[in-house]
């Protein structure tokens, strides 16, 4: 078990997370519950402010993807990052935590027209442009809007990240960007000059997520550097800004091995300086758009432990109140995790069980055949590791309220996201006149 950030074994045997005694918070708050440690949260932050942005003046993006809400997004400006958007909702969760829009990226592969005039309208500092019909359309509305639309466009290196086949995105045969290799890219670029309201600042690449070989990253830097001097060359337009994205791997599971946040700055940024001499450009500002390595360690998830069934000499299903509602990532990638029985920390006797989610879907198992201590209906078990991609990709399925999330700090335990309750899943509910009489007749009963 890896305890990072503020997480440790109590005197009473229970796990703890911002001095808060994990047991009393799934009393006061319920189950299933996201905790987010604060101080790890801002830590992670800083380590990267640090190693970006006070060593080389490159810029930290946080993915709001990641994890978004006010709290956050708050945390987030405090803390001096930037931000990345997706959507319209990212970016009025933004707007609405007023966060500095000069400091928001905009991305996404097929951003609506609503959602380009709402950037526009906020003035966020960069569109990022997927594709030309994003180009085509946000010119037009930067026209109408009179104002200039300051982008960077997104390519596709053609580097492979070693990670899920889900998660990675900078191959050439993805739906993300302009690929290089066979000239979109540089169609683009010329593309930009034509138009008059698209000022081009600099280019973007994203490999993928969970990446712990920093060659890859070297490899795309390479790449990209060369892009920029080939641009020059061919365009006359020489960008000053470089975004490599995000895609820094955490430790969810024995075998993880995350190199540390300062050793990623120091390799990215030394390539892109020797690539800048090697190609004969001017080193441009440089960007990365973390989200998993902030987020992901800073999170648990508590859940109350319901039915357990013994199939004996086969395997233990132990069912928890929450599974891939609130955790999808099992499910969809086969990720696995790290858990222990929060209210017994060091139990004597172990076992090994497989922890089950409460949906009707055979696929919904959070872990699979781990030792725990003998675990009993009524127990706590916290899954660690789950504050990127858990709440962010959670769902209603089975008509499953989503859970609440505290954040925790020095003993202080906040709700910053409310539990949602059976009212807000009937919301969007209409109930067409027509069906209302209290006598239903079916069409063909006449
Ligand atoms: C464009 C872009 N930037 C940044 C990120 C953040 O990646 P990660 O959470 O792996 O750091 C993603 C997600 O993979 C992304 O698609
Ligand atoms: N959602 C993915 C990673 C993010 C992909 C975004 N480009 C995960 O849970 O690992």
């Amino acid at each position: 078990m890896n305890l990072q950030g503020t997480i440790k074994v109590n005197e009473k045997n229970h796990l703890e997370i911002g001095s808060c005694d994990t047991v009393e918070l799934a009393s006061k708050f319920g189950t299933p519950l996201y905790v987010i440690d604060e101080t790890l949260f801002r830590q992670n932050c800083r380590a990267y402010y640090q190693a970006f942005t006070k060593e080389y003046g490159a810029e930290v993006i946080y993915a709001s993807k990641t994890l978004i809400n006010l709290a956050i997004c708050t945390m987030v400006e405090q803390e001096g990052l930037s931000l990345d958007v997706v959507s319209g909702g990212e970016l009025y969760t933004a707007a609405k935590a007023r966060f500095p829009m000069q400091r928001v990226y905009f991305h996404g592969n097929n951003k609506s027209r609503e959602e380009l005039r709402l950037a526009l309208e906020y003035r966020v500092g960069r569109m990022v442009v997927d594709n030309l019909h994003e180009l085509t359309l946000l010119n037009a509305l930067a026209g109408e809007m009179n104002v200039k639309a300051h982008i960077m466009l997104r390519l596709s290196p053609g580097v492979e990240a070693h990670t899920h086949e889900y998660i990675k995105t900078g191959q050439i045969d993805s739906k993300f960007g302009f690929v290089i290799e066979n000239g979109m890219a540089m169609e683009a670029v010329k593309s930009c000059l034509q138009l008059d309201n698209i000022v081009l600042k600099g280019f973007h690449c994203h490999i993928g997520s969970q990446i712990f070989e920093l060659e890859s990253y070297v490899h795309a830097a390479d790449v990209m550097m060369n892009f920029v001097q080939e641009a020059y060359r061919q365009t006359g337009v020489l960008v000053k800004e470089l975004n490599l994205g995000g895609g820094f791997g955490i430790y969810y599971f024995q075998g993880d091995q995350p190199r540390s946040i300062k050793e990623y700055a120091d390799i990215l940024l030394a390539a892109v300086k020797d690539k800048a001499a090697e190609y004969n450009v001017p080193v441009p500002k440089v960007m990365v758009e973390p989200g998993r390595s902030i987020a992901g360690p800073a999170g648990i998830t508590l859940y109350t432990v319901g039915s357990i069934k013994d199939i004996p000499d086969i395997r233990k299903y132990v069912s928890v109140d929450g599974g891939m509602v609130d955790n999808p990532r099992p499910a969809l990638y086969k990720s696995k995790y790290e858990a222990c029985v929060a209210n017994r920390m060091r139990g004597e006797l172990i076992e090994k069980v497989s922890i089950a989610g409460k949906c009707c879907e055979s696929g919904d198992m959070l872990i699979w055949d781990i030792e725990l201590p003998v675990v009993k209906t009524g127990d706590i078990v916290a899954v660690f590791s789950t504050g990127a991609y858990n709440y962010s990709m959670s769902m209603n399925y089975n008509r499953l309220p989503r859970p609440a999330m505290v954040l925790v700090q020095e003993g202080k335990a906040d709700l910053i996201v409310r539990r949602e309750d059976y009212a807000d899943l009937l919301r969007h509910d209409l109930l067409p006149e027509r069906l209302r009489s209290s006598v239903v007749r079916l069409a063909t009963s006449v």
